[in-house]
């Protein structure tokens, strides 16, 4: 099955949701055509990580950034996944994923596993407890969040479900970039699937942001990797390719759940 992927590599104003709303349509428009099948985005792009006002400024049950991408969605008849958005639910904030078909209609949610506490978020934010699971036509997918990288036991735990594209929003600085890269190829080798992964560019009071977001097929190669500029990039990938990789070495067949789970 052939995916065309847009990653939408963009810079977030600090705290000013409103005008973070207002880009994103000319992201969509442009991925519509060039003939995405979906566009991604990146890490809490509504606020950023403007911890300490998200009582004021978190998109509170998500409620803003469902009506605008749903209606986006459905205007550009392509699927949107998100990135992620800060949510305030029950007085409690999440860094919540969504994800909507081509129809606008909402295929699934994710809270941020890891609190990534460089970042302070886990003095502010409610850590999710849930997997993720969606099909991008036809193909089964997840999504991580940005430091949930760092964890192989829970992608190797969504890949076991099923799982044969990882989507990763992220916010990741760019002293880290190197270790970015290494990453998101190890959890592509290992567990035999596409990584799509989305970062910020610019930067906040405390952070400067790295971009490299890129595509990574099952054997760790980069298939499209932007630079550190805000743009739009859109490749296509072809999921039969998965299975010849998952025939040759099947790692999943081989593995020894009786000595590690
Ligand atoms: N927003 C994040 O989760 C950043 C994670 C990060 O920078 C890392 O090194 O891990």
């Amino acid at each position: 099955m052939k995916i065309t992927i847009a990653l939408a590599q963009m810079d977030i104003s600090f705290g000013k949701p409103a005008e973070n709303f207002s880009k994103i349509e000319s992201f969509v428009a442009q991925a519509a055509s060039e003939h995405a099948d979906i566009v991604v985005f990146p890490e809490m792009w509504n606020t950023g990580y403007d911890l300490s006002r998200f009582d004021d400024i978190a998109d509170a049950n998500g409620s803003q950034a469902l009506h605008v991408c749903q209606a986006l969605a459905q205007k550009y008849h392509i699927m949107i996944h998100a990135g992620s958005v800060a949510t305030k639910r029950d007085q409690q904030f999440f860094n919540t994923t969504y994800v909507f078909n081509e129809d606008g209609e909402l295929l699934t949610t994710y809270d941020k596993v890891h609190l990534f506490g460089l970042m302070r978020e886990d003095e502010f934010l409610t850590p999710g407890n849930a997997q993720d699971h969606f099909e991008v036509k036809g193909t089964p997918a997840t999504s991580v969040i940005c430091y949930d990288i760092r964890f192989p036991e829970w992608l190797r735990t969504l890949s076991l479900s099923g799982s044969r594209i990882i989507f990763v929003p992220a916010e990741w600085p760019t002293p880290r970039i190197p270790q970015w890269r290494t990453l998101l190829a190890a959890r592509a080798i290992e567990n035999q699937s596409f990584v799509v992964a989305v970062n910020r560019v610019g930067a906040d009071p405390d952070n400067h942001f790295g971009g490299h977001s890129t595509v990574i097929d099952p054997l760790g190669n980069e298939v499209l990797t932007l630079g550190d500029d805000e743009e739009l990039k859109t490749v296509t990938i072809n999921t039969s390719a998965m299975d010849k990789v998952r025939g040759f070495m099947p790692v999943f067949a081989d593995r020894r759940p009786d000595l590690y789970e």
